[in-house]
């Protein structure tokens, strides 16, 4: 699958991102997990902001590679975890096709899973997610954005 799936932008600067996942762990607070597994390397980023608020020490990853940029090749799984996930909480940014999550569910079957953002093939793979974003839409992170210099309008428009 390529590209062309997307035809719309949604833009998460650092800020909305840290809101957002704040927001997600006010939905947590209630439970109690072991550790955090972080699906890198979207999940990175989520996972320590959200054992910082949950004051989770213990963090582990199962590292896997889906996409390269909007291009989705096979599922690379470069490590996994030796436990059924049972009491851990499951991170990555996003869930897209599901693709990723389908896989990471097989590998830790008891873990709760969230992600930040969810599209809607694959949000019925997530336990709890913050943003339904639509299928058609790619997210830009602020991790994969720059600040760049912008031309005045007229100057766009009228040169
Ligand atoms: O639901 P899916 O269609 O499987 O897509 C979701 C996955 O794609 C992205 O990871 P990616 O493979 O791009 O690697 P990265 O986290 O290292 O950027 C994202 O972080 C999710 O893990
Ligand atoms: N950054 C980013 N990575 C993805 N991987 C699968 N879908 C997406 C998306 O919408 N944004
Ligand atoms: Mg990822």
């Amino acid at each position: 699958m390529s590209s062309h799936r997307y035809h719309q932008h949604f833009t998460v600067s650092w800020d909305q991102l840290h809101r957002d996942v704040r927001e997600l762990c006010h939905r947590l607070i209630e439970r109690d997990f072991k550790g955090i597994v972080a699906i890198t390397r979207g999940g990175l980023i989520p996972a320590a902001l959200i054992a910082r608020e949950l004051n989770v020490r213990l963090i582990d990853t199962v590292c896997i590679k889906s996409y390269d940029h909007m291009d989705q090749g096979g599922l690379d799984v470069m490590k996994g975890v030796d436990h059924d996930g049972d009491g851990w909480l499951l991170v990555d940014d996003l869930v897209d096709t599901g693709k990723t999550a389908r896989k990471v569910r097989e590998m830790l079957p008891k873990a709760h899973f969230v992600t930040v953002y969810a599209k809607p093939e694959g949000r019925p793979l997530v336990d709890q997610y913050l943003t339904e974003v639509a299928q058609d839409c790619w997210i830009q992170f602020p991790w994969d954005m720059g600040i760049a210099y912008v031309e005045p309008l007229v100057d766009q428009v009228k040169r």
